[in-house]
Order: structure tokens, then C-alpha cells, then sequence
């Protein structure tokens, strides 16, 4: 008999997650696993604001699919997926198509600009490696020309970032170290820098413990960040971006850099394969399959579990991405050897922390609030977990953060 095929979409949390827990626990004879990502690279998504201010190199927060894949057991595919064919069990990709018995769909999030002029063209979304790169060079960039410039234009100083979610925040964070490192390299008085943080909510880090928020609020003000809360983003132009003020009024912040940090869905690939979804997420059944596919399974940011409790969705983590893909895999096992009993995901919150640069943090972990260094270093021994949990020691041993303070 022909052993079904089980194709993952996404080598991010979730996809890898399920790849690396079915390449141990299913032999070579019982399954053919193939791998399909855009990049021949996994990158640390939790990582990118660090890559996007410049306080992390690039190359930092990403590593080989290959060093982490057993390709005895996976195939590997690099190639960008266009549409899922749930019709005739097949994936269409850029550059071929791929067929599948069991299919996975890990492709993460996209930015959600919702339909605010100017966004889309003018403002930088710290979404993967590349828009990393091309923030922190565009900020260096305005930087140097501001000093190399004969009539001195201001604005080139201003970074604005828009959002004071978790992402907002986590940038932030890593801006107000780098920023001071950038006005000594380029000769610049740091007093001439603005660093706006603008949301549109009236609360910095919704759903945060509010000592806490108080907590990261005054530490950022003091490195120089202003905060702009209950103000909405109306649009952005080459200049910077519009403000409501007020009821009637609105406001112009001029800017040499926007980031847009206030919205995340999931992949377009979900809605282009004609899925039922909201922004891009289906929300799942209980065994984390997509309603009316029993061979499709949905991981991570695409994926839309409610949270019982409080009857709203689980924010979409890398944390929750990686237990779906152990339970996906466990699912995947039992299809494959034909049993039924196929495990519920329940969502387990080891905790979160928020990072405000590499020497300062605030979380709840374990029940118990914690700022400072302690927390700080309690963020780098949960981006360590995500490595140990994927790759090993060896992974942690070659790309963990050891610079604990
Ligand atoms: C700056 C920042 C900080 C964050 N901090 C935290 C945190 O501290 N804790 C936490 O739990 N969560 C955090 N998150 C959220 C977390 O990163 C996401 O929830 C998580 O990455 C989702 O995992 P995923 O597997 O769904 O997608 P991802 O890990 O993003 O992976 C998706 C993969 O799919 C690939 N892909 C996408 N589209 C295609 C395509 N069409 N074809 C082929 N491949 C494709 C991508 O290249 C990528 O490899 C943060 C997010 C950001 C942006």
C-alpha cells in the first residue's frame, strides 16, 4: 500500500513544531513528510524587532531548515505557496504543485494595514528577515543623511511607531537603546530625536497586568519615547503620517520613518484558497483540524482558537503556535495508523514576557510579576526554549542568547 503523503506548509513555529516532532515519531516506511517554505531559513520571528532596530544581526535570528530536518525522513521544498486546491488534494506553489494525503498550514501572519490610506506604500511592517534589514538600513540611512546634508531636515529624526502592542513595545524597546549608538556614530545631538509611539486604543499592552504597563510606559518615556495613546493612525504620506486630534481635527506627524506594528492576520494563501476564515485565520475544531476538512490541519497565526474563558480568541504567539504543532503531530500519528482518538488542543500559558530592550523586561511568569533583569532574563530563557524545542542543545548551543546580564 502506498504510505499517505503529509505536506507542511510554513517552517515557522508551527510548521516546524509538527515536522520535527513527526520525524521522530513516525518511521521511514509509515509516512512521506515534505517541508514547503518560502526561504531555505527559519527565522525567529520573536526576534525581529531586535534585527529590525539593529540591536541583533540579521543573520542572528535565523538558521538553516536543513540543520534541523532529518531528509531521510522530510523532503524539503523551497518555493512560495499560492493556493491550497482542497478539491484535488493538492498545493500550488510558484515554481510546481504539490500533492498531499494530510496537509498542514503553518504560513504565519501577514500585516493587517486595515484599509488606512498611505500604510500599505509609506510604512515599514516588521513582518520576516527582509523588511527587518530594510528598516534598520532605512533608519541608518536617515540618520547619515541628516548628517551629511547641508540643509539640515529634522524629520529624518523622527520614527514613528505605530502600535503600542506587544510588537509596538518590544521595537521600542530596542530603538531607545539603539538610537543614543546611532547619533554617536553620525555626530548627532540625541535631543534632536523623536520617538513616537501612537495608538489608537486608550491602554499601552492591552491585557497586561497595568503595574506592569506603568511600569514599561515611564521606563521608555525616560529613553526618550513619547506616547501618543488614544490617538488614531488617519493615514501616512512620504512625509510622515496623519493623526486624528480630537473629534473633527486631524494632525500631521512628520517622519522620516513609520513602522506599523497595531495589526497582524494570517496568510492571504488561506482566504485564496477559498477557506471560511476571519482576516485570514480559520478558527479551528478541537483536534485543530479545519471544519469541513478532515485532512487539513491549521497551526499557529492562521489558526483561530477562542479562549473560553473570557470568549475571545487567543492572541496568536509563537508560545501556542508551538504547542498546536505538537498536538498536529500526535493527530497526524494516529491518522496515519489508521486510529481515531485524535487528542484536543488545550491552550497551556507557560506565561509571557515583554521585552524592553536586551537589559530590561516585564511579564507575568508562572503566576508572578517580574521586571527588570529578572525578567530580561527570563525573555532570553524563552527564546532559548523555542530553540531547544526545534533544533536541541546544539541549536541553543549555536543561536541562543547567553548574554545575560
Ligand atoms: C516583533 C515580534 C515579536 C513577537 N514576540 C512574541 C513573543 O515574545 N512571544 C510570542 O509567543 N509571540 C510573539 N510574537 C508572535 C509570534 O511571532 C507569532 O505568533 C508566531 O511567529 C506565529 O508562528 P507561525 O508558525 O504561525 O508563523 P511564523 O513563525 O511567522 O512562520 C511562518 C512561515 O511561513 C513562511 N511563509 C509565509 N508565507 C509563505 C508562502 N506563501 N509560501 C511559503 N512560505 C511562506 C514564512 O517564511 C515563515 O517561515 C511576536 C511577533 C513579532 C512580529
Amino acid at each position: 500500500m502506498k504510505k499517505p503523503t503529509i505536506v507542511v506548509l510554513g517552517a515557522g513555529y508551527g510548521g516546524l513544531m509538527t515536522v520535527t516532532r513527526l520525524q521522530k515519531a513516525l518511521g521511514q516506511n509509515e509516512a512521506e513528510i515534505v517541508l514547503v517554505n518560502k526561504n531555505d531559513y527559519h527565522y525567529e520571528t520573536t526576534w525581529l524587532h531586535e534585527a529590525s532596530a539593529g540591536t541583533l544581526h540579521h543573520d542572528r535570528v535565523r538558521y538553516p531548515i536543513k540543520s534541523v530536518i532529518n531528509s531521510s525522513k522530510v523532503k524539503f521544498i523551497q518555493d512560495s505557496v499560492l493556493e491550497v486546491k482542497t478539491e484535488d488534494k493538492k498545493v500550488i506553489l510558484e515554481n510546481g504543485e504539490v500533492s498531499y494525503d494530510f496537509l498542514v498550514v503553518g504560513l504565519g501572519p501577514e500585516s493587517e494595514t486595515f484599509g488606512i490610506q498611505g500604510l500599505k506604500e509609506y510604512a515599514f511592517s516588521i513582518s520576516n528577515v527582509n523588511t527587518a534589514r530594510k528598516i534598520r538600513d532605512h533608519i541608518q540611512l536617515q540618520f547619515a543623511t541628516y548628517s551629511s546634508e547641508v540643509e539640515k531636515n529634522e524629520d529624518r529624526l523622527t520614527i514613528v511607531v505605530g502600535g503600542a502592542g506587544f510588537t509596538g513595545i518590544e521595537f521600542l524597546g530596542e530603538l531607545a537603546n539603539r538610537v543614543p549608538e546611532l547619533c554617536k556614530e553620525y555626530d548627532i545631538d540625541f535631543q534632536k530625536v523623536r520617538m513616537y509611539c501612537v495608538e489608537a486604543a486608550p491602554a499601552v499592552l492591552p491585557g497586561f497586568d497595568p503595574e506592569l504597563v506603568d511600569y514599561a510606559v515611564s521606563y521608555l518615556e525616560k529613553k526618550g519615547v513619547e506616547f501618543k495613546i488614544g490617538t488614531p493612525i488617519k493615514g501616512a504620506t512620504p512625509e510622515g503620517i496623519i493623526v486624528a486630534k480630537g473629534e473633527d481635527e486631524v494632525e500631521e506627524i512628520k517622519a522620516g520613518t513609520v513602522v506599523w506594528a497595531a495589526g497582524v492576520r494570517g496568510s492571504s494563501v488561506i482566504e485564496a484558497s477559498g477557506f471560511e476564515a476571519m482576516r485570514g485565520r480559520i478558527k479551528v475544531n478541537l483536534d485543530m483540524r479545519a471544519p469541513g476538512h478532515d485532512d487539513i490541519f491549521i497551526v499557529g497565526d492562521c489558526a483561530l482558537i477562542i479562549n473560553e474563558e473570557i470568549n475571545r480568541p487567543y492572541p496568536p504567539t509563537a508560545q501556542i503556535a508551538m504547542q498546536q504543532g505538537e498536538v498536529i503531530a500526535k493527530n497526524l500519528t494516529k491518522l496515519v495508523r489508521n486510529e481515531s482518538d485524535l487528542e484536543t488542543f488545550t491552550f497551556e500559558n507557560k506565561g509571557t514576557v515583554c521585552s524592553l530592550g536586551d537589559d530590561n523586561a516585564i511579564g507575568v511568569v508562572f503566576g508572578k510579576k517580574v521586571t527588570g533583569k529578572t525578567a530580561s532574563f527570563m525573555k532570553k530563557m524563552v527564546d532559548n526554549r523555542a530553540l531547544l524545542m526545534i533544533g536541541g542543545a546544539s541549536l541553543v548551543a549555536k543561536k541562543g542568547k547567553f548574554n545575560v546580564l
